[in-house]
C-alpha cells in the first residue's frame, strides 16, 4: 500500500483540443472559471504536490503551479505528457495524472488510487464501473523504458501499454459522473447549464 504523500500529481493540459475548436481546453471558461481551476479545486485538498503539463500558454498556466511541456514533438497524445512528467519530476517515484477537461473528479481520488497499490503494481487506473479511464492514473516511474519503447514504435493506444505493465484498476463505480469529460463547445455549454 502507498500513502497519498508518496505521490506527485500532474494535470494533463498539453493536448491540441481540436474538438474544442483549438481553444486551450484548460483555459476555457466553465461556470465562471477556467476549466483547469475546477480540477485544481478538487485536487488541491487531496495533495499539495501538483504540477501542470502544458504545451501552450505556459505563462498563463504558471499562476496555478509549476508548468512543464512535452519533450516529444508532434503531440503524441496523453502518453507524451506522462513521458514528460517522468523525465521532469526526477524525484517523484509515483506520479498521478488527471486530465484538465474533467471538472468533477472524485474528492477521494488520491487516497483511493494510492490505497489500491500492491507490492508489484506498476500502474493504477481508474474505472467508472463501465469504462476504464486511461488518463486518470497513478504510475511508477519504472515504466519509463516500456513507455519510451512503446512511443518509439509509433503506438498510441494507451491501454495497450498499460497491459504490458502490472496494471490494477481502481473501482469508482460509486461515482460514475466524476469522470465527465468535456471535449467540445456543446458539451461545455450543456454542462455549464446544469
Ligand atoms: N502532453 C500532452 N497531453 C495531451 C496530448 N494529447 C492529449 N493530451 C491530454 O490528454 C488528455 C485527454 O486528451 P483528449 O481530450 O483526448 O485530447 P485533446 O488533445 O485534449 O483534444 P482533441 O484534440 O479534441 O482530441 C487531456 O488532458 C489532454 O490535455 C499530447 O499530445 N501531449
Ligand atoms: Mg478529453
Amino acid at each position: 500500500m502507498l500513502s497519498a504523500e508518496q505521490t506527485s500529481w500532474v494535470i494533463l493540459a498539453g493536448g491540441q483540443a481540436s474538438r474544442m475548436g483549438g481553444n486551450d481546453k484548460g483555459l476555457v471558461q466553465l461556470a465562471g472559471k477556467a476549466m483547469i481551476e475546477h480540477v485544481i479545486d478538487t485536487l488541491a485538498p487531496q495533495t499539495t504536490d501538483i504540477a501542470i503539463n502544458a504545451n501552450r500558454n505556459q505563462d498563463h498556466y504558471s499562476q496555478y503551479g509549476a508548468v512543464f511541456g512535452d519533450q516529444l514533438q508532434g503531440y503524441p497524445g496523453p502518453l507524451g505528457g506522462m513521458h514528460a512528467a517522468i523525465l521532469h519530476l526526477t524525484d517523484a517515484e509515483w506520479i498521478g495524472f488527471v486530465p484538465c477537461d474533467c471538472p468533477q473528479l472524485p474528492h477521494d481520488l488520491v487516497a483511493r488510487m494510492a490505497a489500491a497499490c500492491q507490492a508489484d503494481t506498476d500502474i493504477l487506473v481508474a474505472h467508472d464501473g463501465e469504462h476504464i479511464q486511461p488518463v486518470v492514473t497513478l504510475l511508477h516511474r519504472r515504466i519509463l523504458p516500456k513507455l519510451e519503447a512503446f512511443l518509439d514504435n509509433g503506438d498510441r493506444k494507451i491501454i495497450l501499454l498499460y497491459r504490458q505493465c502490472n496494471m490494477l484498476t481502481v473501482d469508482f463505480s460509486d461515482q460514475p459522473n466524476a469522470f465527465v469529460n468535456l471535449n467540445t463547445p456543446v458539451e461545455l455549454a450543456q454542462f455549464g447549464q446544469r
